[in-house]
């Protein structure tokens, strides 16, 4: 059995690249940008008024003027204005070019209309009001860099370069394996004996918020039907995510027909604490991962948040954000496992601060619905009331 820190290294040296490729933008959220996006013109693109109100030339205000003809109207999406007359002014409105031969923006608030004549009434600064030409970013400069996670900044920012198609990180073609012969689909009404399928479930939820769409296969306890859908698995996948079969029991095949499978075992139980059944693999001539975690719910949900999300981040080149909470209640791990404990975050004046969950062990999903996520405790360690400790959040 290898210890936590070893079998975290060993997933991690299975990265691999899944290519790029082209999607609408409209498809991107969450997606990993592969290219360089640059600004295709000057941002603004325009000399921008800022302000609904009059756009004056600032040389009649050096002249005394403050009360001023109103030559004409400009909106915004209007081509740009000419004030003919410096000593006149153009009503303007904000988004609009600034009419040439002026220079200077007067809002509303600060001016009275008399007799069709505008009046300042609060003396302005020359240059007031207006947003400068590439005073953001000049055409052909970088706006933004690849491998961040594309939100809705990152979007509203290449629809205005005109990326109706980006580049990003294409993702794994994953299939959820469950396995057991307890296990029935979710519209189905279980025997006595029998239960739902919810692993296959709570790990569709945790993929998709990464923008994965998995496929779904369930395996019976049966050698010869495992050997089949498995074989068939591996050569449509880059990786298998299984649920359950992994520990000692009579039916426990999976180990077996892997080897057979030519998977190649990197590793079969951890020094940790859920999941200690965990067996990892690769099938190095299809490229295919197969992170098999053991059955019980909160092992399968926990294990899936400790090697398979740092693998997937990796891959696609995304760097960890590590967060530390302030756990509340000392908790000392006298055993030789690692310890993944479920614990809720609540924010005290700023600070973040974990509470342990308790719970009925590995097999108890309910108690993990009142989870933020987990606390990391190394073996033969202690964290102090108070002290920061790792967090990883669900
Ligand atoms: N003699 C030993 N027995 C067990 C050991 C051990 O080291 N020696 N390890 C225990 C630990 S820890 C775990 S975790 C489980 C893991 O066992 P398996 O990976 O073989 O999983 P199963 O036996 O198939 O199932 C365990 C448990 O989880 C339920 N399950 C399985 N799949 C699903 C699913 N898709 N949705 C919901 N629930 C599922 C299953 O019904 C079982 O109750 O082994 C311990 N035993
Ligand atoms: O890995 Mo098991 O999760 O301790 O029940």
């Amino acid at each position: 059995m290898i210890n936590q820190k070893e079998a975290f290294q060993k997933v991690l040296e299975t990265v691999k690249d899944f290519g790029n490729e082209v999607i609408p933008l409209l498809e991107a959220t969450g997606r990993i940008l592969a290219e360089d996006i640059e600004a295709d013109r000057d941002f603004p693109p325009f000399d921008r008024v800022t302000k609904d109100g009059y756009a004056i030339n600032s040389k009649a205000l050096d002249e005394g003027v403050t009360t001023f003809e109103i030559e004409s109207i400009g909106a915004a999406g209007s081509p740009r204005a000419k004030l003919e007359n410096y000593k006149n002014c153009i009503e303007i409105m904000t988004g609009a070019v600034l009419p040439e031969n002026t220079n200077t923006i007067i809002m509303y608030e600060h001016t009275q209309v008399k007799d069709g004549k505008m009046h300042i009434e609060v003396p302005p600064e020359k240059g007031q009001n207006i947003h400068l030409k590439g005073g953001d970013i000049s055409k052909g400069e970088i706006i933004l860099t690849k491998n961040r996670r594309i939100s809705g900044k990152e979007m509203g920012v290449m629809a205005a370069v005109g990326k109706a198609q980006v580049l990003v990180k294409k993702l794994p073609k994953v299939c959820l394996i469950s396995t057991g012969d307890e296990l029935v689909n979710i519209g189905e009404q279980p025997l006595p004996h029998q239960i739902r399928n919810s692993n296959g479930m709570s790990l569709y939820g945790a993929l998709s918020a990464e923008n994965i769409y998995p496929e779904f296969l369930h395996l019976k306890d049966e050698k010869k039907q495992i050997r089949e859908k498995l074989k068939a698995a591996l050569e449509e996948n880059d990786v298998l995510l299984l649920s359950g079969g992994v520990s000692k029991g009579k039916f426990d095949y999976l180990p077996e027909i892997m080897e057979e499978l030519e998977v190649e075992k990197i590793f079969h139980r951890v020094a940790q604490q859920p999941g200690k059944p965990l067996w990892f693999g690769v099938q190095n001539k299809m490229g295919t991962n197969v992170f098999s975690f053991p059955g019980n719910p909160i092992s399968t949900f926990v294990n899936f948040h400790i090697y398979f999300k740092p693998w997937l981040k990796k891959c696609l080149n995304i760097r960890p954000r590590p967060q530390k909470v302030q756990l509340q209640k000392e908790f000392e791990n006298k055993g030789d496992l690692t310890r993944f404990l479920l614990v809720s975050i609540a924010s005290e004046e700023g600070v973040l601060k974990a509470s342990l969950i308790g719970g009925n062990g590995s097999g108890d999903m309910i108690s993990l619905t009142r989870a933020d996520g987990i606390i990391v405790v190394p073996p033969k360690s202690a964290i102090l009331s108070g002290s920061a400790v790792e967090f990883i959040a669900f």
